[in-house]
């Protein structure tokens, strides 16, 4: 006899474990590692869909312009799944700091963040397609100050850290002291992802 599981326990042809198990469309580890944490059960898609730079957009509304795009081309492909897309994006007088192209730019975007608030922005979009289409987007804004830098702190930053993965060109959850004054704010939407709302959300559609 073919062992399968009961109808009952199918969803559009997939067994419903299956079907409860959400994917984050995303290639960061930060993402995959704060998601596992939270002990959930999830399976890793990365999106390939082209990212949003447009600068005369809000912060907000490009995070989540850019979440979107990513959950969604990765829902087109796995039809009935849950999918998280999120963006992150550093923000210092109206203009947007995304990943560093090279070390370069992540220099002078540290000596424009030295000394000053700055926010962070991180949005989350839940995409289901099929049966069930979901689509909810939203975003969470948190605040970091530096201190103020000097060459030699951001080459024993940079000795430590890889910018060019990073919106802004660094990472609050490394070597933290050498750069950072002062958190307000949640400290996952820093990292890339307000995981916990995220959470509790995606349970709300499963
Ligand atoms: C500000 C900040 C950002 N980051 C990271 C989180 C994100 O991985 C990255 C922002 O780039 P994103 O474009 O949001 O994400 P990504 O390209 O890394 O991954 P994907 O699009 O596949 O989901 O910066 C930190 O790790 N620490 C920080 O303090």
């Amino acid at each position: 006899m073919i062992d399968r599981p009961p109808i009952c326990a199918m969803v559009g042809g997939m067994s419903e474990n299956e079907a409860q198990r959400m994917i984050l469309a995303s290639g960061s580890p930060r993402r995959r590692e704060m998601m596992a944490e939270a002990g959930v059960d999830f399976e890793v898609v990365p999106s390939d869909a082209d990212e949003l730079h447009d600068d005369s957009m809000d912060l907000f509304a490009l995070c989540e312009v850019n979440a979107e795009l990513k959950a969604k081309v990765v829902a087109e492909r796995h039809p009935g799944r849950l999918v998280i897309g999120s963006d992150t994006l550093v923000a210092i007088d109206g203009v947007k700091l995304a990943k560093p192209a090279d070390m370069e730019e992540a220099r002078r975007m540290l000596w424009r963040l030295s000394g000053r608030t700055h926010e962070v922005c991180s949005a989350v979009a839940l995409v289901r397609t099929g049966e069930r289409p979901v689509s909810e987007t939203f975003h969470v804004i948190s605040k970091v100050t530096f201190k103020e830098l000097s060459d030699e702190v951001i080459d024993a930053y940079y000795r430590e850290v890889d910018p060019l993965d990073k919106a802004g060109a660094y990472a609050v959850q490394q070597c933290r002291e050498l750069i950072i004054e002062k958190i307000d704010g949640d400290y996952h939407t820093i990292v890339g992802m307000p995981v916990a709302e995220t959470l509790e959300r995606a349970k709300l559609l499963l």
